[in-house]
């Protein structure tokens, strides 16, 4: 097996043998719909075969590993949202990283643009610890979340649209669930910004008639049930990013420290 069987003791691991599959697109919607609670959605997600290409990738990766998890069993499954269940902040990705999530099972979890994300949310009182390293470390989000727009880590950290567009209801289905708590969402990066909007339209959310362009420190103001919630734009923390200098620890506790103002 070249990923984590459900209901095999993984920490974490929200699903069990008996969690029903997702094999295409309509499956996906009818069990993201079906869903009546967060623990629910995540198991239901963390099993999901919709997407071939994905499956193929992300059993190959746990499959054949990096030398320096060789001795490490991989995830290899979809990733599931991660953290409060009734978060204040609300945190969105692109997808797991192949060596990241797809090997702990947790999003942002054992990768480079995780290390610079939890630090901050450390910094800024999001979260309990400054490392996220594996499932089981003692990490907390404190009235945080974090998701991907896509549960499944991509070959080149590229989703194609259709693949996104099958994710979306997991997607959707997870901002719909939290929107009773949320005051405040931060995308972390142009692809999250963008994948956000037509989720968190099914999710239920008022929306300007246009989606304003991404930016660091972009703000939209959104309503949910006659509330406002902000949506704010974050560089993502990717290598790219921090190595070039284009995200700073700065810029980033930046947009966390705004979200706390926002949220209180
Ligand atoms: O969006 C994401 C999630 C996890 N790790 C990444 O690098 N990006």
């Amino acid at each position: 097996m070249d990923y984590v069987p459900p209901g095999t003791g993984w920490p974490d691991d929200p699903a069990t043998p008996d969690t029903p599959v997702a094999h295409d697109p309509a499956e996906v919607a009818a069990l993201a719909a079906g869903s009546a609670t967060v623990a629910e959605l995540a198991a239901r997600e963390s099993v999901c075969r919709a997407c071939p290409r994905l499956v193929a990738w992300r059993e190959e990766v746990a499959r054949v590993k990096r030398r320096a998890f060789a001795q490490e069993t991989y995830w290899g499954r979809p990733v599931a949202g991660w953290g409060d269940d009734k978060p204040r902040l609300l945190l969105l990705g692109l997808a797991p990283a192949a060596h990241g999530g797809n090997r702990t099972g947790r999003i942002f979890t054992g990768d480079r643009s995780g290390d610079w994300l939890f630090a901050s949310l450390y910094r800024t009182g999001w979260a309990a610890q400054p490392t996220s390293v594996r499932a089981g470390d003692g990490q907390r989000l404190l009235g945080a979340r974090v998701a991907a727009a896509v549960r499944c880590a991509p070959p080149a950290n590229k989703p194609t649209p259709e693949e996104r567009a099958t994710c979306s209801p997991w997607l959707a289905r997870e901002i719909a669930l939290c929107a009773g708590s949320v005051r405040v969402l931060v995308a972390l990066g142009g692809y999250a910004w963008q994948a956000c909007w037509p989720a968190l339209r099914e999710a239920g959310y008022e929306l300007p008639r246009s989606r304003p362009p991404f930016g660091h420190g972009a703000e939209v103001a959104l309503a949910y049930e006659g509330e406002t919630v902000h949506l704010l734009g974050c560089y993502h923390p990717s290598q790219q990013n921090t190595f070039t200098g284009r995200v700073t620890e700065d810029m980033l506790d930046t947009i966390f420290r705004r979200a706390i103002e926002l949220s209180a």
